[in-house]
């Protein structure tokens, strides 16, 4: 059978993820795809539907993104959202136009509980808007189904066609029925049977690695974290001992971490494990480095040379598997979305790669990894460790990255660990660390002054880590907290608890 797969095509809307994260929670597979990719291309890809997401322009502003009109005569069922019905309404040649009914907000709106998309909700209820432009004339062949006090086409459609428009963004947790409207134009206008689920998802993977690899050799990027865990295991499972993981020490892990996911990994799992010193290497590289940019790319480029040089070893290895997932693949800028941050695997892979890379989790968001890892039988300990970045310690080390500076994180972070997981907060806290900022400030001990560095502690709550709110760690754990760092980590007068959400900050620090 066929995979179902929407497309969701991006014209730069914030809450794109969120429209990838409620297909799929409907058990329908979905990937967003560029605006400029060539409609031709869309179709070809045979899309049970798409969706438009929203974006910042206007289309009627020269420069604006467009699609060529035949996308809306391919009889693919088509759900525009914000800029997406705005966009639909322009090419289908009705009228968009800027002013006066700006809506920002929770927005009460009626709907014609009739139409496909809105059948089981209620007449009236609560949806989130974002717009300053509106359509102010449906094309033909279309009709209104829904509006709001200010915005009399709130919603457009034409059956005939499934052509759906609708101005607010039922992604977003604030549409109370926003679910119901994405599940209703899958089920009943795209006529999906949705089957997407993590089950069929392994059993698609190993088949299709099992296909690739054929009889040749594979090394796994293995950092011992939830995502190449996971990837390995899996890929463990199609091909067997064609496998070897390769963990690489570049000295810029946390305390005892190389000793614990060795142990873990051959003593628990049994798996070919080569754990490579590649110390020397990484910092000699990173040395008088600051630029956050600069350092991904040497780190992900440093990373890739030490596995070329294991695969000489080896012999006839083809393939390296990363344990990559999506939101890896996003913020290293994909389409039409900003850079925000080169990820060391992805971003930041060298272009003279010498390897053919199996990526299963690429298309997957951090919690649907965990699910797999579950499906697969790896324990929880494994499955719900907190994630640790592949450039490690060199992305909270801010500035020039020095082997003090390095032993300054480690003994803070291991002492932050040891006091959340004593205060029982190691499951709640979706991840904690500390970061160095380059600062010194004066601080007075033992009636002594003195001029050391300041340590940050952060700790966030998310679900896939592409958005986060700060986690309220309760004031006496603080407390123990920084009362044990500043008298155990000589070298830190200072503690500060970093309190911003992403976004507008990032989690990480560089
Ligand atoms: N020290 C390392 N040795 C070998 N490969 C690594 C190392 N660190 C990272 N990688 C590779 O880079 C990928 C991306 O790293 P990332 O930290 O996002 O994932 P992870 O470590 O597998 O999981 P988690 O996000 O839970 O830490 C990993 O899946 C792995 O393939
Ligand atoms: O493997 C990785 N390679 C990277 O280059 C990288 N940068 C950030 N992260 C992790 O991704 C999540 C989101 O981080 P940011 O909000 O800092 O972008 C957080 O969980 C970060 O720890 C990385 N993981
Ligand atoms: N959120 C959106 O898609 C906004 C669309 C368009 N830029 C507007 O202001 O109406
Ligand atoms: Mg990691």
């Amino acid at each position: 059978m066929e995979k179902e797969l929407i497309l969701i095509v991006d014209f730069g809307g914030q809450y794109k993820q969120l429209i990838a994260r409620r297909v799929r929670e409907c058990h329908v597979y979905c990937e967003i795809v560029p605006n400029t990719m060539p409609v031709d291309e869309m179709i070809a890809r045979n899309p049970k539907g798409i969706i438009f997401t929203g974006g910042p322009n206007s289309v009627y502003a020269e420069g604006a993104p467009r699609l060529d009109k035949k996308i809306f005569e391919a009889g693919i069922p088509i759900l525009g959202l914000c800029y997406g019905m705005q966009l639909m309404a322009y090419t289908k040649g009705g009228k968009v136009q800027g002013g006066e009914v700006r809506e920002y907000g929770n927005t009460k709106i009626k709907v014609d509980t009739t139409s496909p998309i809105f059948k089981g909700i209620p007449e009236e209820s609560i949806f989130w808007m974002s717009h300053t432009d509106h359509v102010a004339v449906v094309p033909e062949g279309f009709k209104v189904i829904g509006s709001s006090d200010n915005c009399p086409h709130a919603a457009m459609s034409n059956d005939e066609r499934k052509l759906y428009g609708v101005q607010f963004h039922p992604e977003v947790v604030h549409s109370e029925y926003g679910k119901n409207v994405i599940e209703n134009f899958l089920y009943n206008v795209c006529k999906v049977n949705g089957s997407w689920s993590m089950t069929s998802f392994v059993d698609e993977k190993i088949k299709e690695i099992k296909e690739i690899v054929g009889d040749k050799k594979v090394i796994c990027a293995m950092s011992g974290g939830v995502d190449s865990s996971v990837a390995a295991v899996l890929v463990h499972k199609a091909i067997g001992n064609q496998l070897t993981c390769i963990f690489v020490d570049h000295g810029l892990l946390r305390k005892d971490e190389a000793k614990q996911v060795y142990e873990t990994f051959t003593e628990k799992f049994g798996m070919n494990l080569i754990m490579v010193d590649a110390k020397e290497r990484f910092l000699g590289k990173l040395k008088g480095v600051t630029d956050p940019e600069s350092k991904r790319k040497i780190i992900g480029e440093e990373f890739i040379r030490v596995f070329e040089d294991e695969e000489r070893k080896l012999e006839g290895v083809k393939f390296l598997v990363q344990g990559t997932i999506y939101p890896d693949v996003v913020e290293s800028g994909s389409g039409a979305s900003a850079v925000i941050k080169s990820h060391h695997n992805v971003g930041g892979l060298p272009e003279d790669l010498e390897f053919e890379l199996i990526e299963p989790l690429r298309e997957l968001f951090k919690d649907e990894v965990r699910e797999v890892g579950r499906q697969l039988g790896l324990p929880e300990e494994v499955v719900s460790r907190q994630p640790f970045p592949g450039p490690g310690l060199a992305i909270r080390v801010l500035g020039e990255i020095t082997e003090e500076k390095l032993e300054l994180v480690r003994e803070t972070d291991f002492i932050l660990r040891d006091e959340i997981k004593k205060a029982g907060l190691d499951k709640a806290i979706w991840q904690y660390f500390t970061v160095l900022p380059d600062i010194k400030s004066v601080g007075v001990m033992g009636d002594e002054r003195t001029y050391s560095h300041a340590i940050v502690i952060r700790a966030v709550e998310s679900i896939d880590g592409m958005t986060s709110e700060w986690y309220r760690i309760p004031y006496e754990v603080l407390g123990t907290i920084s009362r044990r760092i500043v008298n155990e980590v000589k070298g830190i007068n200072r503690v500060v608890y970093d309190i911003t959400s992403k976004p507008p900050a990032t989690i990480e620090w560089e």
